[in-house]
């Protein structure tokens, strides 16, 4: 049964020389609908600072509840993270549930969060977030008890003797369960690295298809497989990273991974909580940075996800971008400029052209050669005809005469086991 949905007015502060606040209000609001809560209003305050007891000052408070009043609306949501006293004081005043951006990211976040790794890391997150707290998050802390997501909102309201020892406990007893699934993770990641494959990360604002790239190359390449990845029209569809394999003609294969989509000011507890997942970005060897070129608010959404890379400290890993959803533009489609595939892969159109892109960045070291192999070294043919593209083989009276494209560090390790034509 559809759940009655919340009504909540949305508040925001402009900050001086702040261009992105209307962008940011609009977030607010998705983030708001993704939460199953209905934004009626909203009220916006210009000012050199955030007031540090109420958020925004004493004549737009009195406002602000008028409005709350006026609405019937039960939550007031906040555009920034408030801090503990502003939580309690604004709750006092408003004698309304009192929400920040950072606990409707962490909301959607549990709810959507579906492998016990990314459960655990949602549930540390939240309860760092909540531990200072305690005394401010009255309604909210009651979802604590009731499981993920403010449909609980209030049922618990009694449950607050959840003390902050007992969350201290918890958050270590959590982060132990974590520690042992991260290692595992770990070991799979360097057993990649050791064979030498490339690694290649799709990153994104949430939202842009990343996931539906992943599974349309899948598809293309792999269409045996039935390891397709989770695709919905929703914030935050991936909490997870998959890693799969594109199996490329010419035995030429990469790791594709899948991760969580950015969003902005993704709150710092979260994107510690996560690091582990988010780890396998700053490792990649090339990242397919995806954009949802039909999004207005386009160019804003690669400055996020810029902002977010540097903080994972992955600004420095070649890019290249694929501007996605052409089909709902008037860009002309499928088209390559420079680091940039415009491509629609609801379309299907435009993979060949990415892939291209690809191998072009990652398979730079791979070099054309003729060589003969001698009978002796008879191996070498079998490693060539597994890990190159051979192109002719022939056999001569001295040994194995082959025509092919390799990696160049193979080339160099069997320089002398072969003679070059
Ligand atoms: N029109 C159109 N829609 C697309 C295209 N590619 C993906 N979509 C839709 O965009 C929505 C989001 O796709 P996902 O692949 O889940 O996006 P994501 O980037 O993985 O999202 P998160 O996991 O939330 O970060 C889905 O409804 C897709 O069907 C496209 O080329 N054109
Ligand atoms: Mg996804």
């Amino acid at each position: 049964m559809e759940q009655t949905r919340q009504k909540a007015i949305i508040v925001g502060v402009e900050l001086q020389n702040q261009t992105d606040f209307p962008y940011s209000m609009q977030e607010l609001r998705n983030l708001a609908d993704a939460n199953s809560i209905d934004v009626v209003d909203e009220l916006s305050q210009k000012a050199a600072r955030v007031n540090p007891s109420h958020y925004i000052g004493t004549g737009k408070l009195d406002e602000l509840r008028a409005l709350a009043e006026a609405h019937d609306a039960q939550v007031v949501i906040f555009n920034d993270e408030l801090s503990p006293s502003q939580i309690r004081n604004l709750e006092a005043s408003l004698e309304r549930t009192v929400i920040d951006r950072t606990i409707l990211i962490l909301d959607i976040f549990s709810e959507r969060a579906k492998t016990r790794e990314a459960q655990l890391q949602v549930e540390v997150a939240r309860l760092q977030y909540m531990l200072p707290r305690l005394v401010g998050l009255r309604a909210s802390l009651g979802r604590q008890g009731g499981g993920a997501g403010l449909k609980n909102r209030g049922a618990g309201e009694t449950k607050l003797e959840l003390d902050r020892r007992r969350i201290e406990e918890r958050i270590t007893a959590l982060q132990t369960e974590l520690e042992k699934l991260v290692a595992r993770r770990q070991i799979q990641r360097k057993q990649r690295q050791k064979n030498e494959v490339p690694v290649v990360c799709l990153v994104g604002y949430t939202n842009t298809g990343k996931s539906s790239l992943m599974n349309a190359l899948l598809q293309k390449y792999n269409p045996q497989t039935d390891k397709q990845v989770f695709v919905q029209n929703m914030l935050f569809a991936t909490l997870e990273t998959s890693v799969r394999s594109i199996d490329m003609p010419n035995n030429k294969s990469f790791l594709l991974t899948d991760t969580v989509g950015f969003v902005s000011q993704l709150p710092h507890h979260l994107v510690k909580a996560f690091r582990s997942t988010l780890e396998e970005v700053t490792e990649a060897d090339l990242l397919v940075h995806v954009v949802d070129y039909a999004h207005a608010d386009y160019e804003k959404l690669i400055s996020v996800t810029n902002e977010t890379l540097k903080e994972l400290g992955a600004y420095d890993i070649p890019t290249i971008f694929a501007y996605n959803k052409c089909d709902l533009t008037e860009q002309p489609y499928p088209q390559t400029e420079d680091n940039r595939v415009y491509l629609s892969v609801k379309e299907n159109s435009g993979l060949d052209e990415l892939i291209e892109l690809i191998r072009g960045h990652i398979f730079q070291d791979y070099m054309e050669c003729e060589i003969l192999i001698p009978f002796d070294q008879g191996r070498l043919v079998a490693y060539f005809n597994e890990h190159a593209h051979v192109q002719s083989t022939s056999y001569e009276p001295e040994g194995t005469k082959m025509k092919l494209e390799c990696k160049a560090a193979d080339f160099e390790r069997y320089r002398n086991d072969f003679i070059v034509m």
